[in-house]
């Protein structure tokens, strides 16, 4: 290690290139780490000017990703290769650079994929090597940031938590990369924690996929101990963009976000050929051609520069004004120079659906413009119009996942003030039809519908097919019998249970996708202590047996409450949704009869009992049959209001009942 430093330090000196040389007092307190703040000094000087990006050969340029599971470390790492290339400053007190939503900060998790372009001077060979390096999140919900930003990549940075071990995300993501035909360098982070077992991680490691303990890398992201190696293999092991820049120009578009000023900014990898300022880039999949304003590289702000050669990316800034030009794995090309279009990434299909409406029908217009252009920078969310009696004009969401849903949601509030009223997630069912008028309205006798309210009746339906997921779930062995029996109430069925090592097993269960959208994961959680990893994967429809629920208030069918539920949980689902909205109705004037119905069939029923006036509060003495006749006709006037009143229900009644 100290010869390492000692090669680094001989070579900076030789350049004569820091004049400034600050050791902060935590850098200070590890004298390997002041060799670490001598680089970051030294290669803060290195900016887009002096590097000259464009100039960089296809050799010396490194496109890779960090995948792990979630909280594994990888925006820490990020910040720190960010201060040893001199990307940030190393006092900029920051931690988590690349997390700069403020959905991330107050979750603590990423859930956008990050770029920031690097440029490290190789101590092997003394020149500068620009590393595109793109933070992706950890948690399932948002793996298609992970599939976009593989797309781009030649190698990634499997890193696993030293402590905790390789876990169901981890699992996902090594295959994901290797389906890529990816390099992959295994990384271990934590090991400065006192519990941290890099030797059981290393056979791990080694028992899973094969990686030998020797080409694993054991580094502390927080303190910085080993990151410079990190570095250093990402050059040595990832081989460099096989790309052509003789070519015509051709670039892949793979992000995008609004700006107020300049319209869609568009985040190109640069497949063939080169780019520049003035130059006119057409569209594959719209056709429409745009003038090249601007072009920065992400540093992880944004640099000007006038040029992009094959292997960069940088973000492109050319007058797009409609969020809805900017497609997600669209093709670019020079206008009237065609090329082939690259499909280097296929977007995944929403798991779940749920309903968004205005909370105020006068808000439509600006909750659409919002919702249009918070899709552009997440490109997994698809947007259909939809409506209801209760809710009026409103849209449905298709999402990657309930935790999408809720961030997706939150930044429609953070970022655009908007204030929408979100109905409950469900899924896509399939349904196969046998009556020939819907067969005909339908255009054919498969129906795919997520929203219950549409639900046809069961005479129209021949069979009915549900979505499952292939589950992996990580976990000390200690916990397996009470995560079994949460598989079986789920209707799981286990296809595999392996020793990983000697006190951890990894189970494979298929699940419906209905059963684990919305707690599956928490309730998992809470029974292994927070040990018990969980990650999932399409496993296509399997055949079910699902009947709707309806709830009915005072006779009278309420559709944004219905459900489809499997037929084994109707009666269970019945009871506990009725004595929700027993709780959750507020009481009215009128005595409120609430059902829960199948078809015809009341499978439970609560009564709300109405406010009562005391219609015999004056009465001073006097027989009972005055009394009697009194509340006799009070009772006739409720029997009538309820004939003909409506039953309020509050707004977010629609949404608590459908929660579990
Ligand atoms: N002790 C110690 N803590 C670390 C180290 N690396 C990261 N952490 C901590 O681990 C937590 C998670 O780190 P992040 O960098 O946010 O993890 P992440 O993988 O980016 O998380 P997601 O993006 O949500 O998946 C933070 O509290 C970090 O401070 C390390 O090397 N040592």
């Amino acid at each position: 290690m100290r010869q390492l430093a000692n090669t680094r330090l001989r070579f900076i000196t030789s350049l004569n290139w820091f004049s400034e040389f600050r050791v902060s007092g935590f850098a200070s307190s590890c004298g390997y780490l002041s060799t670490v703040t001598r680089i970051a000094t030294h290669a803060r000087r290195f900016s887009t000017e002096h590097a000259k990006a464009d100039q960089i050969p296809i050799e010396r340029i490194r496109n890779f990703s960090i995948i792990a599971h979630v909280d594994h470390g990888k925006s820490t790492l990020a910040d720190r290769l960010l201060e040893l290339t001199g990307a940030v400053s190393k006092n900029s007190g920051q931690a988590q650079i690349l997390d700069s939503l403020q959905v991330e900060r107050e979750r603590g998790i990423t859930v956008k994929a990050q770029t920031v372009s690097l440029f490290y001077q190789y101590p092997e060979d003394g020149q500068i090597y620009l590393l595109n390096l793109i933070d992706t999140p950890g948690h399932v919900d948002f793996a298609n940031e992970v599939s976009r930003s593989l797309a781009v990549c030649d190698g990634v940075i499997l890193l696993v938590d030293a402590c905790h071990g390789v876990q169901a995300q981890t699992v996902a993501n090594y295959h994901l990369a290797k389906s890529q035909n990816l390099t992959v360098v295994p990384v271990l982070n934590k090991i400065d924690i006192k519990h941290a077992n890099p030797d059981r991680v290393c056979k791990e490691l080694e028992s899973l996929f094969e990686i030998p303990t020797s080409e694993v890398l054991k580094i502390s992201a927080k303190l910085g101990t080993g990151v410079p190696d990190v570095l250093n293999r990402i050059i040595s092991a990832i081989p460099p963009p096989k790309v052509n820049r003789g070519g015509l120009f051709r670039g892949f578009l793979f992000d995008s976000w609004y700006d107020k000023f300049r319209g869609a900014l568009n985040l190109m990898y640069i497949n063939d050929g080169s780019i520049e300022i003035g130059q006119d880039i057409q569209s594959m999949n719209t056709g429409k051609t745009y003038p090249v304003k601007s072009i920065s590289l992400l540093r992880p702000g944004e640099e000007p520069v006038d040029k992009l050669n094959a292997g960069q990316v940088g973000l492109i800034g050319c007058n797009m004004r409609s969020s809805k030009e900017s497609i997600i794995g669209d093709t670019f090309h020079v206008k009237g120079k065609p090329v082939e279009a690259l499909s280097r990434f296929k977007p995944q299909q929403p798991m779940v659906y749920a309903g968004i409406y205005p909370a105020d029908q006068s808000k439509h217009v600006a909750l659409r413009s919002a919702i249009e252009k918070l899709v552009l920078n997440d490109s997994a969310v698809t947007v259909t119009p939809d409506s209801s009696p209760a809710l009026g004009q409103g849209w449905r969401l298709g999402f990657l996942g309930l935790l999408h849903m809720e961030v997706f949601c939150q930044r429609l509030e953070q970022e655009f003030s908007a204030e929408p009223i979100i109905t409950a997630p469900s899924v896509t069912y399939k349904l196969k039809l046998c009556n020939q008028k819907l067969i005909k309205q339908n255009g054919s006798d498969t129906l795919y519908i997520s929203n219950a309210a549409l639900f046809p009746e069961k005479s129209a339906v021949e069979e009915y097919y549900e979505p499952f997921v292939l589950g992996t779930i990580i976990t000390p062995s200690e916990y397996v019998g009470p995560i079994i029996s949460l598989c079986v109430d789920r209707r799981g069925q286990q296809l595999k249970s392996v020793n990983i090592d000697q006190d951890r097993l990894l189970m494979k269960y298929i699940l419906p996708l209905n059963e684990i959208i919305l707690d599956f994961n928490d309730k998992l959680k809470a029974i292994s202590s927070g040990y018990a990893s969980f990650n999932y994967e399409d496993h296509g429809y399997h055949e079910t047996n699902v009947v709707r629920l309806e709830i009915h208030l005072n006779g009278r069918p309420v559709e944004e409450m219905c459900r489809i539920v499997h037929s084994s949980k109707a009666v269970q689902i019945a009871r506990e949704m009725v004595l929700r909205l027993k709780e959750l109705i507020p009481r009215q004037m009128i005595q409120v009869a609430i059902q829960a119905c199948v078809g015809s069939k009341v499978l439970a029923r609560e009564t709300l009992k109405p406010y009562r006036k005391d219609v015999t509060a004056k009465l001073y003495g006097g027989d009972v049959t005055r009394r009697m006749k009194l509340l006799r006709q009070q009772a006739e006037g409720k029997k009538k209001m309820r004939s003909i009143a409506n039953v309020r229900v509050p707004h977010e009644t629609f949404i608590d009942v459908l929660k579990r």
